[in-house]
């Protein structure tokens, strides 16, 4: 063929290909928008836009944006976005609400529908898949177990059953501590493992002696706790590019598989020891004089006859949510307490008065205090608004697309509850940023979310379920610290309140304090007193001599 045949006939093919080509982009954009249509909100067929938020960058979405202090941030965006706004990370979308009337919307008008989790694949590693209550989604396996958890576990009679746990272990702690005065003590720490000590003695209190390795176990739990929440609070790639998730680029799962295989080990201890030792016994030994702890009243569901009972795996998974979600909240609660009671003199004046006048300066707190220390209270009630411990929640994800303020919300999105800037907002707080625990001393304020002006512990379906227990520890706890001790900074040390962010807002700065013996006889000694009218030294219980009316007693006790 002549050269010019072969461009005519390359023409012609052009030519031809265009008219084809044509036809194609046609029948294209016509099959385009007829599934616009059909799929994307437009007025016309009365589907809502989502939510307004920045311009995001194509794959990576916002996340360039992202800055390390992300409950500032996103409360600044609030600012320019409106109350609700979304945030595109990766592929990932996340909703950031931030009014008490659009939460309402979310945590009680549509709660069945926002009741699943956005499950992090880090937490997925954790909690054997999201077979616990904190990660797993609404499902009748969910609701099993926070039941059996929130009515049972924590029923008002278990509560008290287990208040001499509580009592011996707080009381251990302030001796800990006077042994300590004029030192530097670490509040977190402390706090934390008197936590722990209390939990572990009302989950396994049957377990402790007989067999079990449980030496040095609250450092053990500390360190671990400590790795889970910082690996939860991590940014991970296979959370935003599902495609990448298989390779798990940054080790994120390892590592947290790595943490549970520690914890896993102990708890398969000690439930298969618990089954050995209740084969051995009568059933009617099976408890410790009269009462059952946390794993005796689980292994009851293991072995019961109607409905599903309990696998090992869930038992193993509620264990490790009563740990890991029991210990750092409330140690990390306590730290801000006293932080913020020890940077506002007038404020622990008050506290300390009003534990003279409730506990006396004869006796050491007992949680039949704890009712009438209302400023204390309040005290505590004003810490979480400033610092709420969890201050996005844990986020949800509506299990359909649903509306919220006006906005499309499309299923399986990540909700976040801005409840850090809530509670600082100026329209809902006055003087937000003042340290004021006077606003809560009327009735109206409960943790229960019921207001969504103040919801510490979250609101609806996903409520805090350990909220029973946290609020006697956090309450006993700070208590004896502050009527046994005067509380100090080290010489040279400035006050700081500076907020460490992650999946729990922290001190920046862990709170070091050094305490200095505020009951104690004429001598420096801590005394009680007997009932047939002697002293006894607190710690050693030996006799000191008769009792003295000018001597300060911690105590009076029954001998
Ligand atoms: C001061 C201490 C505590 C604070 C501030 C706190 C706060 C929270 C928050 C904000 C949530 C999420 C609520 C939501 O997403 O709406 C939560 C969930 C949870 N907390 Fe606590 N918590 C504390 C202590 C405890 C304790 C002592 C336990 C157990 C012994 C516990 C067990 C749980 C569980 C199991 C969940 C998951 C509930 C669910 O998803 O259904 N928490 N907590």
């Amino acid at each position: 063929m002549a050269p010019q045949n072969i461009y005519l006939s390359a023409g012609m093919w052009e030519v031809r290909n265009n008219n084809e080509l044509t036809v194609l982009v046609a029948t294209i954009s016509v099959l385009i928008l007829v599934i616009l249509w059909y799929t994307l909100p437009n007025s016309s067929n009365g589907a809502k836009p989502l939510p307004p938020g920045p311009r995001s960058f194509p794959i990576i979405g916002d996340l360039p944006y992202l800055t390390p202090d992300m409950h500032i941030q996103l409360t600044n965006m609030a600012h320019t976005y409106g109350p609700i706004f979304k945030l595109k990370l990766g592929s990932k979308l996340h909703v950031v609400i931030n009014t008490p009337e659009l939460a309402k919307v979310v945590v009680r008008d549509q709660d069945e529908a926002f009741s699943n989790r956005d499950q992090p694949k880090a937490a997925l590693a954790l909690t054997y898949g999201g077979r616990d209550i904190v990660f797993a989604n609404n499902n009748p396996d969910w609701r099993k177990l926070r039941k059996i958890f929130v009515h049972e576990i924590l029923s008002t009679k278990n509560l008290k059953a287990a208040g001499s746990f509580r009592r011996d272990e707080v009381r251990n702690t302030i001796k800990d501590v006077f042994g300590k005065t004029g030192t530097k003590v670490n509040i977190r720490e402390i706090a934390f493992s008197t936590e722990t000590n209390v939990l572990t003695r009302t989950i396994w209190e049957n377990t402790s002696d007989k067999g079990v390795e449980t030496n040095n176990l609250g450092a053990e739990i500390d360190e671990v706790a400590s790795n889970i929440v910082k690996i939860l609070g991590r940014l991970n790639f296979s959370d935003y590019f599902p495609i990448l998730a298989m390779f798990d680029l940054q080790g994120v799962e390892r590592e947290m598989k790595t943490q549970l295989n520690k914890l896993d080990k102990l708890f398969t201890g000690i439930i298969e020891h618990r089954i050995e030792s209740n084969l051995k016994r009568q059933q009617d030994e099976v408890g410790h004089e009269g009462k059952k702890d946390f794993v005796q009243m689980l292994l009851e569901h293991r072995d019961e006859k109607d409905g599903t009972p309990l696998s090992m795996t869930q038992m193993k998974a509620l264990l490790l949510d009563v740990m890991i979600a029991g210990t750092e909240t409330t140690a990390t609660t306590i730290e801000w307490a006293m932080a913020s009671i020890m940077h506002n003199r007038i404020v622990m004046k008050k506290v300390q008065e009003e534990l003279v006048e409730v506990v006396g300066l004869h006796n050491m707190v007992e949680e039949s205090h704890l009712p009438n220390l209302k400023y204390l209270d309040a005290t505590i009630k004003e810490t979480l608004r400033m610092y709420p411990i969890v201050p996005f929640l844990i986020p949800r994800a509506p299990n359909k697309t649903c509306t919220v303020g006006g906005y499309t919300i499309p299923k399986d999105c990540s909700i976040l509850l801005n409840v850090w800037s809530i509670h600082r907002d100026p329209r809902y707080w006055e003087n937000p940023l003042e340290f004021n625990p006077e606003r809560f001393l009327t009735d109206k304020w409960d943790y229960k979310g019921n207001n969504l002006t103040y919801f510490p512990f979250g609101s609806g379906r996903r409520l805090c379920a350990g909220l029973p227990l946290a609020e006697k520890m956090v309450l006993l706890i700070l208590a004896a610290l502050l009527h046994s001790f005067d509380w100090s900074l080290p010489n040279g040390e400035e006050h700081d309140l500076t907020e460490l962010f992650g999946l729990a807002l922290k001190k920046r700065k862990p709170l070091a304090a050094i305490p200095s013996q505020r009951l104690s006889d004429s001598q420096g000694r801590c005394v009680q007193q007997c009932r047939r009218g002697c002293t006894l030294d607190v710690w050693s219980g030996t006799p000191i001599g008769p009792a003295d009316p000018s001597q300060k007693f911690l105590s009076v006790i029954n001998v």
